[in-house]
């Protein structure tokens, strides 16, 4: 596991978009193809500002979502719905909506999350697990990850690679979420973290080593951790 611990929110940026490029760039050369997961939540904004200052072939970018609010796309709370109107209409970069793999609509929460691991199954490559080269990831001040929250009892799932909860405790209730399986047989997982909201929280994760969402994603390559130093209040001396 690598933690860095960085001056600002725009250094938190520079850093993930710095390890956006090389990873997608190691991914575009070897498969001919990046495969990555982006989260909602502040991610998005890391990622509308700092995508369009990497040096990345876009158009090899397949984009899934590591867990989506189950609300119609021009619902403010939809995360496909944030990338594409900041994003892709904005053409700042040159991302095709067609790139992101969203979650069916208009059907029951179940369904949706049994349709997006097939989704998986058929464009992930992985044996027999989808293997993402890239998963980019926020957590909440309560410790959750992706829609994995604490104490819920998705966070046992062994088997469904995306689960449905309709309980989340932070709005909207209506989920889908990847589960570890999927998460943790990435290539490389990142966690970009901002706020003094999310100290505590860092500080019970890496120094009192306690249970949360966010610190059982092990991913069988890599994990990075970069937060600003509001984050990292506890860690830095
Ligand atoms: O609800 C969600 O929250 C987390 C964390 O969001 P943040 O705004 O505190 O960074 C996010 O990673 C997840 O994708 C989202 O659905």
């Amino acid at each position: 596991m690598v933690i860095s611990v960085l001056d600002s929110r725009e250094d938190v940026i520079t850093a993930l978009c710095n390890l956006v490029e090389s990873t997608s760039n190691a991914s575009i050369e070897k498969n001919g193809i990046f495969n990555v997961g982006v989260s909602g939540g502040s991610l998005v904004s890391f990622l509308v500002k700092g995508l369009p200052e990497i040096k990345t072939d876009f158009s090899k970018w397949k984009i899934f979502f590591c867990d989506e609010r189950l609300v119609p796309i021009d619902n403010p709370d939809s995360t496909f719905g944030l990338y594409k109107k900041q994003l892709v209409d904005t053409e700042i970069v040159s991302l095709s909506a067609d790139q992101f793999v969203t979650a069916k609509q208009d059907v029951t929460g179940e369904e949706a999350a049994q349709d997006y691991a097939e989704k998986l199954k058929e464009l992930v490559p992985g044996n027999p697990i989808p293997q993402f080269d890239l998963l980019l990831l926020g957590m909440g001040p309560d410790g959750h990850t992706c829609s994995l929250f604490p104490g819920h009892k998705i966070l046992e799932e062994t088997n469904q690679w995306v689960a449905y909860i309709n309980d989340s405790p932070k709005p909207p209730p209506n989920r889908i979420t990847l589960t570890y399986p999927v998460i943790n047989n990435a290539n490389i997982c990142v966690f970009a973290v901002c706020g003094k909201d999310k100290a505590d929280v860092i500080k019970k994760i890496h120094v009192d080593e306690e249970d949360f969402p966010a610190a059982r994603v092990k991913a069988v390559g890599k994990v990075y951790w970069i937060m600003d130093k509001d984050a990292g209040a506890h860690l830095v001396q």
